[in-house]
Protein backbone atom coordinates (compact mmCIF):
# COMPACT_ATOMS: atom_id res chain seq x y z
CA UNK A 1 0.00 0.00 0.00
CA UNK A 2 1.23 3.60 -0.89
CA UNK A 3 2.26 5.65 2.12
CA UNK A 4 0.24 8.93 3.19
CA UNK A 5 3.09 11.13 1.58
CA UNK A 6 4.14 9.58 -1.64
CA UNK A 7 -0.15 9.43 -1.50
CA UNK A 8 0.11 13.74 -1.18
CA UNK A 9 3.00 13.73 -3.64
CA UNK A 10 1.11 12.19 -6.41
CA UNK A 11 -2.11 13.99 -5.67
CA UNK A 12 -0.39 17.59 -5.57
CA UNK A 13 2.13 16.29 -8.80
CA UNK A 14 -0.90 17.82 -11.49
CA UNK A 15 -2.92 20.17 -9.71
CA UNK A 16 -2.40 23.84 -11.15
CA UNK A 17 -3.39 27.30 -9.17
CA UNK A 18 -6.31 28.40 -10.71
CA UNK A 19 -6.39 31.92 -12.86
CA UNK A 20 -7.11 35.01 -11.25
CA UNK A 21 -10.21 37.39 -10.51
CA UNK A 22 -10.46 40.72 -9.45
CA UNK A 23 -12.17 41.33 -6.15
CA UNK A 24 -13.20 44.13 -3.95
CA UNK A 25 -10.60 44.73 -0.78
CA UNK A 26 -12.95 43.57 1.80
CA UNK A 27 -13.43 40.34 -0.05
CA UNK A 28 -9.92 39.37 -0.14
CA UNK A 29 -10.05 37.99 3.67
CA UNK A 30 -8.74 34.21 3.10
CA UNK A 31 -8.14 34.66 -0.64
CA UNK A 32 -4.64 34.23 -2.16
CA UNK A 33 -3.17 37.04 -3.61
CA UNK A 34 -2.39 36.01 -7.39
CA UNK A 35 -0.07 38.01 -8.28
CA UNK A 36 2.80 40.49 -6.67
CA UNK A 37 0.77 43.22 -4.78
CA UNK A 38 2.95 47.16 -5.24
CA UNK A 39 2.90 50.13 -3.15
CA UNK A 40 0.92 52.71 -4.87
CA UNK A 41 2.65 55.28 -2.73
CA UNK A 42 4.98 55.85 -0.22
CA UNK A 43 3.86 55.40 3.41
CA UNK A 44 3.89 57.01 5.18
CA UNK A 45 3.34 59.51 1.86
CA UNK A 46 5.37 62.58 4.04
CA UNK A 47 7.32 63.10 7.30
CA UNK A 48 4.63 63.09 10.06
CA UNK A 49 4.35 63.41 13.84
CA UNK A 50 3.92 60.21 15.64
CA UNK A 51 2.87 62.30 18.74
CA UNK A 52 0.85 65.44 19.98
CA UNK A 53 3.10 68.63 20.25
CA UNK A 54 5.46 70.85 18.44
CA UNK A 55 7.73 70.23 15.49
CA UNK A 56 10.88 72.15 16.49
CA UNK A 57 13.77 72.76 15.30
CA UNK A 58 16.69 70.58 17.86
CA UNK A 59 19.25 73.31 17.99
CA UNK A 60 17.23 75.35 19.54
CA UNK A 61 15.19 73.39 21.64
CA UNK A 62 17.27 73.05 24.74
CA UNK A 63 16.03 72.96 28.47
CA UNK A 64 14.95 75.96 29.29
CA UNK A 65 14.56 77.70 25.75
CA UNK A 66 11.54 79.86 24.94
CA UNK A 67 9.54 79.28 21.35
CA UNK A 68 7.11 81.50 19.45
CA UNK A 69 4.11 79.22 18.18
CA UNK A 70 3.64 80.36 14.48
CA UNK A 71 1.13 78.16 13.46
CA UNK A 72 -1.16 74.98 13.63
CA UNK A 73 -0.57 72.05 11.52
CA UNK A 74 -3.65 69.28 12.33
CA UNK A 75 -4.09 66.01 10.87
CA UNK A 76 -5.03 66.45 7.60
CA UNK A 77 -4.41 69.75 7.27
CA UNK A 78 -0.94 70.89 6.61
CA UNK A 79 1.00 74.22 8.20
CA UNK A 80 1.48 76.28 5.13
CA UNK A 81 4.96 77.88 5.75
CA UNK A 82 7.89 76.39 7.84
CA UNK A 83 9.99 76.51 10.79
CA UNK A 84 12.16 79.17 11.33
CA UNK A 85 14.98 79.47 14.42
CA UNK A 86 13.06 80.45 17.87
CA UNK A 87 9.71 79.52 16.25
CA UNK A 88 7.78 75.88 16.54
CA UNK A 89 4.40 74.79 15.05
CA UNK A 90 1.38 73.27 16.94
CA UNK A 91 0.76 69.84 15.56
CA UNK A 92 -0.80 66.19 16.61
CA UNK A 93 0.13 62.36 16.00
CA UNK A 94 -0.39 62.14 11.78
CA UNK A 95 0.41 65.71 11.33
CA UNK A 96 2.23 66.77 8.60
CA UNK A 97 5.84 67.94 9.55
CA UNK A 98 6.49 71.46 8.33
CA UNK A 99 9.65 72.26 6.53
CA UNK A 100 12.19 73.28 8.57
CA UNK A 101 11.66 71.22 11.47
CA UNK A 102 13.43 68.33 12.38
CA UNK A 103 11.95 66.88 15.71
CA UNK A 104 8.88 67.03 17.71
CA UNK A 105 8.60 68.42 21.34
CA UNK A 106 5.71 66.19 23.13
CA UNK A 107 3.12 68.66 24.61
CA UNK A 108 4.02 67.12 27.67
CA UNK A 109 7.36 68.66 27.88
CA UNK A 110 6.23 72.26 26.96
CA UNK A 111 5.19 74.99 29.18
CA UNK A 112 2.15 77.03 27.23
CA UNK A 113 2.99 80.71 27.86
CA UNK A 114 1.14 83.77 27.32
CA UNK A 115 1.16 85.39 23.83
CA UNK A 116 1.53 82.44 22.22
CA UNK A 117 4.86 81.04 23.28
CA UNK A 118 6.13 78.12 24.65
CA UNK A 119 8.90 76.86 27.10
CA UNK A 120 11.00 74.37 26.25
CA UNK A 121 10.92 71.80 29.42
CA UNK A 122 12.87 69.16 28.36
CA UNK A 123 15.89 68.79 25.82
CA UNK A 124 14.80 67.38 22.61
CA UNK A 125 16.69 64.69 20.24
CA UNK A 126 16.81 65.40 16.58
CA UNK A 127 14.94 63.25 14.86
CA UNK A 128 12.68 62.01 17.79
CA UNK A 129 8.64 60.90 16.62
CA UNK A 130 9.61 61.83 13.30
CA UNK A 131 7.56 58.89 11.06
CA UNK A 132 9.63 59.24 8.04
CA UNK A 133 8.75 59.17 4.37
CA UNK A 134 8.04 55.78 2.73
CA UNK A 135 9.26 54.02 6.60
CA UNK A 136 6.67 51.23 6.35
CA UNK A 137 6.87 50.78 2.39
CA UNK A 138 8.23 52.94 -0.82
CA UNK A 139 5.65 53.18 -4.08
CA UNK A 140 6.37 50.36 -6.13
CA UNK A 141 7.49 48.67 -3.48
CA UNK A 142 5.98 44.47 -3.68
CA UNK A 143 3.86 44.72 -0.20
CA UNK A 144 2.20 41.15 -0.81
CA UNK A 145 3.77 38.93 -2.85
CA UNK A 146 1.95 36.09 -4.73
CA UNK A 147 0.71 33.17 -3.08
CA UNK A 148 0.47 34.94 0.34
CA UNK A 149 -2.89 34.23 2.34
CA UNK A 150 -5.01 37.44 2.78
CA UNK A 151 -5.92 37.75 6.17
CA UNK A 152 -6.91 40.95 8.12
CA UNK A 153 -3.01 42.24 8.38
CA UNK A 154 -2.73 42.19 4.47
CA UNK A 155 -6.16 43.49 4.17
CA UNK A 156 -4.68 46.63 6.09
CA UNK A 157 -1.44 47.02 4.27
CA UNK A 158 -3.11 46.17 0.94
CA UNK A 159 -5.32 49.49 2.09
CA UNK A 160 -2.39 51.45 3.20
CA UNK A 161 -0.98 50.94 -0.23
CA UNK A 162 -4.11 52.48 -2.06
CA UNK A 163 -5.73 49.34 -3.63
CA UNK A 164 -9.70 48.71 -3.48
CA UNK A 165 -9.50 45.81 -5.49
CA UNK A 166 -7.53 42.71 -5.18
CA UNK A 167 -6.21 40.10 -7.60
CA UNK A 168 -6.63 37.00 -6.11
CA UNK A 169 -6.70 33.42 -6.96
CA UNK A 170 -10.41 32.02 -8.07
CA UNK A 171 -11.62 29.76 -5.71
CA UNK A 172 -11.50 26.07 -6.46
CA UNK A 173 -15.05 24.29 -7.38
CA UNK A 174 -14.98 21.35 -5.82
CA UNK A 175 -18.08 19.34 -6.72
CA UNK A 176 -19.03 16.50 -4.39
CA UNK A 177 -20.97 13.07 -4.95
CA UNK A 178 -22.29 11.03 -2.25
CA UNK A 179 -23.10 6.98 -3.13
CA UNK A 180 -24.89 4.54 -1.76
CA UNK A 181 -28.85 3.32 -1.46
CA UNK A 182 -28.75 3.76 2.01
CA UNK A 183 -28.08 7.48 1.88
CA UNK A 184 -31.32 9.67 2.55
CA UNK A 185 -30.77 14.04 3.39
CA UNK A 186 -30.45 15.45 6.47
CA UNK A 187 -34.69 16.09 8.06
CA UNK A 188 -36.26 13.64 5.89
CA UNK A 189 -37.67 10.11 6.91
CA UNK A 190 -34.69 7.49 7.10
CA UNK A 191 -36.30 3.79 6.09
CA UNK A 192 -34.83 0.49 7.42
CA UNK A 193 -32.06 0.90 6.69
CA UNK A 194 -31.29 4.16 5.87
CA UNK A 195 -29.17 6.51 7.13
CA UNK A 196 -28.60 10.70 6.92
CA UNK A 197 -25.89 11.75 4.56
CA UNK A 198 -23.55 13.31 7.25
CA UNK A 199 -20.31 13.10 4.49
CA UNK A 200 -21.87 16.23 2.08
CA UNK A 201 -22.33 18.82 4.27
CA UNK A 202 -19.44 17.79 6.57
CA UNK A 203 -17.09 17.77 3.48
CA UNK A 204 -18.74 21.13 2.05
CA UNK A 205 -17.76 22.53 5.09
CA UNK A 206 -13.80 21.36 4.68
CA UNK A 207 -13.84 22.90 1.28
CA UNK A 208 -15.02 26.23 2.11
CA UNK A 209 -12.64 25.91 5.33
CA UNK A 210 -10.11 25.28 2.98
CA UNK A 211 -10.51 28.57 0.64
CA UNK A 212 -13.07 26.12 -1.96
CA UNK A 213 -16.32 26.86 -3.22
CA UNK A 214 -18.27 23.16 -2.54
CA UNK A 215 -20.86 22.25 -5.19
CA UNK A 216 -23.20 19.60 -3.49
CA UNK A 217 -24.72 16.91 -6.32
CA UNK A 218 -27.51 14.82 -6.02
CA UNK A 219 -26.58 11.69 -3.96
CA UNK A 220 -26.11 8.59 -6.31
CA UNK A 221 -28.09 5.32 -5.93
CA UNK A 222 -26.06 2.04 -6.07
CA UNK A 223 -25.61 1.77 -9.62
CA UNK A 224 -22.62 2.68 -12.09
CA UNK A 225 -24.89 4.04 -14.40
CA UNK A 226 -26.41 6.57 -12.25
CA UNK A 227 -22.93 7.26 -10.89
CA UNK A 228 -21.73 8.15 -14.73
CA UNK A 229 -24.27 10.57 -15.28
CA UNK A 230 -24.25 12.42 -12.23
CA UNK A 231 -20.35 12.54 -12.28
CA UNK A 232 -20.53 13.92 -16.14
CA UNK A 233 -20.48 17.29 -17.42
CA UNK A 234 -18.30 18.13 -14.64
CA UNK A 235 -15.89 20.41 -17.11
CA UNK A 236 -15.92 23.33 -14.40
CA UNK A 237 -15.01 21.51 -11.67
CA UNK A 238 -11.70 21.59 -10.23
CA UNK A 239 -12.10 18.87 -8.43
CA UNK A 240 -14.98 15.66 -7.99
CA UNK A 241 -14.86 14.39 -4.40
CA UNK A 242 -16.81 11.14 -4.29
CA UNK A 243 -18.00 9.64 -0.26
CA UNK A 244 -18.66 6.35 -0.58
CA UNK A 245 -18.42 3.10 -2.06
CA UNK A 246 -15.19 2.94 -2.41
CA UNK A 247 -14.26 -0.13 -0.86
CA UNK A 248 -14.54 -3.67 -1.86
CA UNK A 249 -17.82 -4.69 -0.99
CA UNK A 250 -20.42 -5.96 -4.63
CA UNK A 251 -21.98 -2.64 -4.48
CA UNK A 252 -19.26 -0.01 -3.94
CA UNK A 253 -19.21 1.00 -7.67
CA UNK A 254 -17.91 4.37 -7.70
CA UNK A 255 -14.84 2.96 -9.52
CA UNK A 256 -16.91 1.44 -11.80
CA UNK A 257 -19.29 4.01 -12.69
CA UNK A 258 -16.41 6.83 -12.74
CA UNK A 259 -14.50 4.75 -15.58
CA UNK A 260 -17.77 4.68 -17.82
CA UNK A 261 -16.72 8.23 -18.32
CA UNK A 262 -13.12 7.53 -18.61
CA UNK A 263 -11.97 7.35 -14.98
CA UNK A 264 -7.95 6.68 -15.48
CA UNK A 265 -7.04 5.31 -11.34
CA UNK A 266 -4.33 6.70 -10.17
CA UNK A 267 -4.04 5.20 -7.14
CA UNK A 268 -6.49 3.18 -4.90
CA UNK A 269 -6.09 2.44 -0.87
CA UNK A 270 -3.23 4.12 1.06
CA UNK A 271 -1.47 2.80 4.19
CA UNK A 272 -3.46 5.08 6.85
CA UNK A 273 -6.22 4.83 9.41
CA UNK A 274 -8.88 6.02 8.64
CA UNK A 275 -9.15 5.96 5.25
CA UNK A 276 -7.26 3.33 3.59
CA UNK A 277 -9.86 3.25 0.49
CA UNK A 278 -8.58 6.22 -0.25
CA UNK A 279 -8.63 6.61 -4.63
CA UNK A 280 -7.20 9.06 -6.79
CA UNK A 281 -7.71 10.04 -10.40
CA UNK A 282 -8.81 11.61 -13.12
CA UNK A 283 -11.53 12.40 -15.83
CA UNK A 284 -9.91 13.97 -18.50
CA UNK A 285 -8.40 17.17 -16.89
CA UNK A 286 -10.41 17.01 -14.01
CA UNK A 287 -9.01 15.32 -10.53
CA UNK A 288 -10.86 13.06 -8.27
CA UNK A 289 -10.42 11.69 -4.89
CA UNK A 290 -12.50 8.98 -4.01
CA UNK A 291 -13.38 9.16 -0.06
CA UNK A 292 -14.37 6.18 2.17
CA UNK A 293 -18.11 6.38 3.10
CA UNK A 294 -17.13 6.44 6.53
CA UNK A 295 -17.39 9.94 7.99
CA UNK A 296 -14.03 9.91 10.45
CA UNK A 297 -12.65 8.82 7.15
CA UNK A 298 -13.66 11.10 4.99
CA UNK A 299 -12.97 13.80 6.71
CA UNK A 300 -9.43 12.85 8.18
CA UNK A 301 -9.26 12.15 4.17
CA UNK A 302 -10.04 15.63 3.52
CA UNK A 303 -7.57 17.43 5.88
CA UNK A 304 -4.42 15.04 4.85
CA UNK A 305 -5.64 15.21 1.27
CA UNK A 306 -8.43 17.62 0.27
CA UNK A 307 -6.83 20.56 2.55
CA UNK A 308 -3.25 20.56 0.51
CA UNK A 309 -5.18 19.86 -2.90
CA UNK A 310 -7.50 23.44 -2.24
CA UNK A 311 -4.35 25.25 -0.58
CA UNK A 312 -2.35 24.34 -3.78
CA UNK A 313 -4.95 25.33 -6.55
CA UNK A 314 -5.53 28.53 -4.67
CA UNK A 315 -2.12 29.18 -5.20
CA UNK A 316 -0.56 28.94 -1.48
CA UNK A 317 2.57 27.51 -0.89
CA UNK A 318 1.95 26.30 2.55
CA UNK A 319 -0.26 23.20 1.65
CA UNK A 320 -0.29 20.46 4.29
CA UNK A 321 -2.24 21.19 7.92
CA UNK A 322 0.20 22.38 10.62
CA UNK A 323 1.29 19.90 13.18
CA UNK A 324 1.79 20.96 16.69
CA UNK A 325 3.98 18.85 19.46
CA UNK A 326 1.86 17.68 22.47
CA UNK A 327 2.24 14.81 25.67
CA UNK A 328 0.85 12.07 25.98
CA UNK A 329 -2.36 11.79 27.94
CA UNK A 330 -2.58 8.07 28.36
CA UNK A 331 -0.61 4.97 27.17
CA UNK A 332 -0.98 3.79 23.74
CA UNK A 333 -0.43 0.58 22.32
CA UNK A 334 1.87 -0.07 19.71
CA UNK A 335 1.01 0.67 16.15
CA UNK A 336 0.61 -1.46 12.47
CA UNK A 337 2.02 -0.50 9.27
CA UNK A 338 -0.77 2.54 8.84
CA UNK A 339 -0.58 6.07 9.76
CA UNK A 340 -2.71 6.42 12.45
CA UNK A 341 -5.11 9.79 12.93
CA UNK A 342 -6.36 9.03 16.67
CA UNK A 343 -8.95 11.28 17.85
CA UNK A 344 -8.15 13.28 20.96
CA UNK A 345 -9.23 15.85 23.34
CA UNK A 346 -6.82 18.61 24.29
CA UNK A 347 -5.56 20.16 27.12
CA UNK A 348 -3.15 22.82 28.61
CA UNK A 349 -0.35 21.57 31.15
CA UNK A 350 0.21 24.25 34.00
CA UNK A 351 3.89 24.76 32.11
CA UNK A 352 1.79 25.68 29.25
CA UNK A 353 2.28 22.95 26.55
CA UNK A 354 -0.27 21.06 25.57
CA UNK A 355 -1.44 17.24 26.27
CA UNK A 356 -3.21 15.47 23.74
CA UNK A 357 -5.34 11.98 25.12
CA UNK A 358 -6.85 9.64 22.69
CA UNK A 359 -10.78 8.93 23.13
CA UNK A 360 -10.81 5.24 23.89
CA UNK A 361 -12.95 4.57 20.87
CA UNK A 362 -12.06 5.31 17.77
CA UNK A 363 -14.62 4.00 15.36
CA UNK A 364 -14.67 5.52 11.78
CA UNK A 365 -18.50 6.14 11.74
CA UNK A 366 -18.16 7.71 15.00
CA UNK A 367 -18.91 11.11 14.52
CA UNK A 368 -19.75 12.80 18.14
CA UNK A 369 -16.38 11.40 18.86
CA UNK A 370 -15.14 13.66 15.82
CA UNK A 371 -16.78 16.70 16.24
CA UNK A 372 -15.42 16.79 20.56
CA UNK A 373 -12.44 15.99 19.28
CA UNK A 374 -9.57 18.95 19.27
CA UNK A 375 -6.78 16.97 17.22
CA UNK A 376 -5.73 13.90 15.44
CA UNK A 377 -3.01 12.54 17.09
CA UNK A 378 -0.53 11.05 14.50
CA UNK A 379 0.99 7.45 15.46
CA UNK A 380 3.68 6.65 12.65
CA UNK A 381 3.68 3.39 11.12
CA UNK A 382 5.39 0.77 13.56
CA UNK A 383 5.66 3.06 16.51
CA UNK A 384 6.31 1.44 19.63
CA UNK A 385 3.73 1.10 22.32
CA UNK A 386 4.21 4.84 24.44
CA UNK A 387 3.76 5.89 28.03
CA UNK A 388 2.01 8.76 29.19
CA UNK A 389 3.99 11.84 28.85
CA UNK A 390 5.91 10.95 26.26
CA UNK A 391 5.95 13.60 23.06
CA UNK A 392 3.61 12.83 20.24
CA UNK A 393 2.52 15.34 16.93
CA UNK A 394 -1.14 16.32 16.98
CA UNK A 395 -2.86 18.24 14.11
CA UNK A 396 -5.43 20.88 15.48
CA UNK A 397 -8.54 20.91 14.15
CA UNK A 398 -9.89 24.29 15.29
CA UNK A 399 -7.02 25.91 14.03
CA UNK A 400 -8.22 24.78 10.86
CA UNK A 401 -11.61 25.87 11.72
CA UNK A 402 -12.50 22.20 10.29
N1 LIG B 1 -13.76 -6.56 3.59
C1 LIG B 1 -13.42 -5.27 3.75
N2 LIG B 1 -14.34 -4.41 4.15
C2 LIG B 1 -14.01 -3.14 4.32
C3 LIG B 1 -12.69 -2.70 4.12
C4 LIG B 1 -11.74 -3.63 3.68
O1 LIG B 1 -10.56 -3.31 3.45
N3 LIG B 1 -12.15 -4.91 3.50
N4 LIG B 1 -12.38 -1.40 4.38
C5 LIG B 1 -13.16 -0.77 5.39
C6 LIG B 1 -12.83 0.62 5.49
S1 LIG B 1 -11.29 0.99 6.13
C7 LIG B 1 -13.71 1.59 5.18
S2 LIG B 1 -13.32 3.24 5.50
C8 LIG B 1 -14.99 1.33 4.58
C9 LIG B 1 -15.17 2.22 3.37
O2 LIG B 1 -16.19 1.76 2.63
P1 LIG B 1 -16.81 2.52 1.40
O3 LIG B 1 -16.03 3.68 1.01
O4 LIG B 1 -17.11 1.52 0.38
O5 LIG B 1 -18.09 3.15 2.04
P2 LIG B 1 -19.54 2.54 2.16
O6 LIG B 1 -19.47 1.06 2.26
O7 LIG B 1 -20.34 3.12 1.09
O8 LIG B 1 -19.93 3.14 3.54
C10 LIG B 1 -19.23 2.91 4.72
C11 LIG B 1 -20.09 3.35 5.89
O9 LIG B 1 -20.33 4.73 5.80
C12 LIG B 1 -21.70 5.04 5.68
N5 LIG B 1 -21.86 6.13 4.72
C13 LIG B 1 -21.62 6.09 3.42
N6 LIG B 1 -21.86 7.28 2.86
C14 LIG B 1 -22.25 8.09 3.84
C15 LIG B 1 -22.64 9.44 3.88
N7 LIG B 1 -22.66 10.20 2.77
N8 LIG B 1 -22.98 9.99 5.07
C16 LIG B 1 -22.97 9.21 6.18
N9 LIG B 1 -22.58 7.91 6.20
C17 LIG B 1 -22.25 7.36 5.05
C18 LIG B 1 -22.31 3.77 5.15
O10 LIG B 1 -23.66 3.66 5.45
C19 LIG B 1 -21.46 2.73 5.84
O11 LIG B 1 -21.93 2.55 7.17
O12 LIG B 1 -15.09 -0.01 4.18
C20 LIG B 1 -14.67 -0.93 5.18
N10 LIG B 1 -14.96 -2.24 4.74
O1 LIG C 1 -10.80 4.05 6.56
MO1 LIG C 1 -11.64 2.94 7.37
O2 LIG C 1 -12.48 4.19 8.16
O3 LIG C 1 -10.10 2.82 8.34
O4 LIG C 1 -12.42 2.22 8.70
Amino acid sequence: MLSVSEAQERILANLAPTGAELVPLAESWRRVAATDIGARLDNPPADVSAMDGYAVRATDCRSGDTLRVIGESPAGHPFDGGVEPGTCVRLYTGSLVPTGADSILIQENALVEADQRITVLSDVVAGRHIRKRGQDFGLGQTVVPAGRHILAREVGLIAAANHAWVPVHRRPVVAILSAGDEITLPGGDIPPGGIVNSNAPMLATLVRACGGTPLILPTARDDAAEIARLAGGLETADLLLTAGGASVGRYDLVQEGLGRIGLKVDFWKIAMRPGKPLMHGRIGRLPVLGLPGNPVAALVCGILFILPAIRAMSGRSDLMAEHDMARLGGALPANDLRLDHLRASVTRADDGGLIATAFSRQDSAMLRTLADSQALLVRPPHAPAAEQGEMCRIIRLDHLFI
